[in-house]
């Protein structure tokens, strides 16, 4: 087929058929939803121009965005389209009821006017017919239903087009949905009304003169399930876009090449085959080879085969920037491979460096774990020598306390004579000689002026031992006012500083078994004796008395009341 030639067809439509029939998932795309869109834009433009070509009065009826309903409802009188070909062809039809009754009341209002309505439709219908136009049946406004709407709808633009061909000053052959107009092809055939056929007959868009004529094929092809798709070029163009996304949605990058170069073989195919039946067509229809009409199928023929390249050209750019995507995308695999190489070997050096790290722990942890074994015998080690030392210093000691003047005694009348370290030497007045002067050694003399706290310092040691097992025993002896209860426990206005052996021995023990809490578990118990005319009274059981002997087979004593008497 030659250039020259007029194509009946549209590339965008054949594109989008074979789209619909071998792009995958096509129907996962909700096609019955893009489907309903597109007949509510067709719809409305049809109820828009219908409004603009009659007016807001005669119009009032139909909305500009009618639903199906509201749009069959305002075409149902008819009156609209019935005004609507009036304007396009005038005196189409001759005459039109315009209101329901022509004003007349009649009492089966409904009945009447539904009849009213057919007249108008019927006539509608079949100058509509006439002219050329696709058609509907006049059912289709009663019941209404979306083929029916589709078939109204139809009828509707390609009045529209037919209008817009006239007002565009008839140039070339008039031609919807890809088809010329009979009216022009069928030379010699005028416009004939056919008011005078039976009432539902004449509605019958296949029936006309008893043969299909080439505006039943249109109409035809125009009704069938890819209505939207031939009627509408710009549509068309629309839903290649969504059908080529839809088609290449679910494939992976590397088959997207592959895809398209199969929905290409494809659309090739598709369009040879409709030339060839084109051909076969034309062969048939002599009508195509006047030569009145070849000026004008050049034209046209040109424009389809402009049409072609540029789809031809849209469709490489598309292909072009499809591969430009993969490569993008390959590339960023690339790059996501190496980012997970790195971040792999990087995990790798973690986990080493870890195990690394827990290894030198555990070596340092052994290191402590030994280290706090050989504390523990150094300790146990020093405990023995410190209670070594205890034993070298004696077991017995034996301290001297020098009781200081009290309040109203003179200094003069002191018997001590001399003091030092662990010898006091004592004068009696009233004897001479050998007897009336004598020396005592103890293992210290504490003079006058000791404090508590150097009394105390020599006695400390002990108590380390009773904690380490040893039974020790401190207790105070001398005549009444001597100092007894002054050196144990100290004065009656007890300061820090005048604490006496007892409370400072008892705040050690609690000091270093608190120290050794974490090693050593002390329970501590104390007792409270009075030892008196050789009568030992427990005084924190006053009921409890207990002879001396029985109290002397006691091997641990911690503490010692002050007048515990030997
Ligand atoms: N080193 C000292 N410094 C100051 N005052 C002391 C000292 N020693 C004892 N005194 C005082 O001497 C007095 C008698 O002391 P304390 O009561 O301790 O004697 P005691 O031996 O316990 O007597 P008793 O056997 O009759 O109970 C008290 O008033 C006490 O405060």
């Amino acid at each position: 087929m030659t250039t020259e030639q007029v194509l009946t067809f549209n590339v965008a439509s054949v594109v989008a058929d074979v789209l619909q029939k071998h792009g995958p998932r096509f129907s996962d795309i909700n096609l019955a939803s893009r489907k309903a869109d597109e007949a509510s834009l067709r719809r409305y433009e049809a109820a828009g121009w219908l409004r603009k070509s009659v007016g807001v009065v005669v119009g009032k009826d139909l909305p500009a965005q009618p639903s199906e309903e509201e749009f069959r409802l305002g075409l149902r009188s008819g009156i609209i389209l019935c005004n609507v070909l009036n304007k396009v062809q005038p005196g189409a039809v001759a005459k039109v009821v315009e209101g329901p009754c022509d004003s007349v009341v009649i009492p089966d209002g409904a009945a009447l006017s539904a009849f009213q309505y057919f007249e108008n439709v019927r006539n509608f219908l079949v100058a509509a017919e006439e002219l050329g136009l696709p058609t509907f049946e006049a059912s289709d406004l009663e019941q209404g239903g979306k083929s029916a709407m589709a078939r109204i709808v139809n009828c509707v633009l390609a009045l529209k087009s037919y209008s817009e061909w006239k007002q565009g000053g008839e140039k070339g052959p008039w031609k919807y949905a890809g088809n010329l107009k009979p009216s022009i092809c069928v030379s010699g055939k005028p416009f004939m009304r056919k008011t005078s056929e039976p009432f539902m007959n004449s509605f019958s868009r296949t029936s006309s003169g008893g043969q299909k004529s080439l505006d039943g094929v249109c109409s035809e092809q125009a009704l069938n399930g890819d209505l939207g798709h031939d009627l509408n070029e710009a549509g068309n163009l629309r839903n290649i876009n969504v059908l080529v996304r839809a088609a290449l949605s679910d494939k992976k990058p590397e088959e997207i090449p592959i895809t398209v170069e199969s929905m290409l073989s494809k659309v090739m195919e598709e369009f040879e085959r409709r030339l060839a039946n084109q051909n076969e067509l034309e062969v048939e229809c002599p009508i195509n080879k006047k030569t009145e009409e070849g000026a004008a199928t050049e034209t046209k023929g040109k424009k389809h085969a402009n049409l072609m390249s540029a789809h031809n050209e849209e469709s490489k750019t598309r292909l072009l920037k499809q591969q430009m995507l993969i490569e993008l995308q390959q590339r960023d695999i690339v790059e996501l491979k190496q980012t997970l190489h790195t971040t792999k070997a990087g995990m790798q050096f973690l986990q080493v460096k870890y195990m690394e790290d827990l290894d030198t722990l555990g070596n340092q942890l052994h290191g402590l774990a030994h280290a706090a074994s050989s504390y523990q015998k150094v300790l146990e080690e020093n405990r023995k020598l410190y209670n070594q030392v205890q034993d070298l210093k004696g077991n017995i000691r034996v301290y001297c306390r020098v009781r200081p003047f009290l309040d109203g005694q003179s200094s003069f009348m002191s018997t001590v004579e001399h003091i030092e370290k662990g010898d006091i030497v004592i004068t009696t007045p009233s004897k001479y000689g050998k007897e009336g002067r004598k020396s005592f050694s103890f293992n210290k003399v504490f003079g006058p002026n000791a404090t508590q706290a150097e009394v105390f310092s020599d006695t400390r040691s002990l108590i380390r031992s009773v904690l380490d097992g040893y039974n020790v025993c401190i207790f105070a002896y001398g005549q009444t006012g001597s100092g007894k209860t002054f050196t144990m426990t100290g004065p009656k206005e007890l300061t820090e500083e005048s604490l006496g052996v007892n409370y400072r021995a008892l705040n050690d023990l609690f000091l270093i078994s608190n120290q050794r809490r974490d090693t050593i578990h002390y329970d501590i118990f104390v007792q409270m004796l009075e030892i008196y005319n050789e009568q030992v009274r427990d005084l924190l059981k006053s009921v409890t008395v207990h002879k001396i002997e029985s109290m002397c087979q006691m091997q641990t004593l911690y503490l010692f009341h002050q007048q515990m008497m030997l």
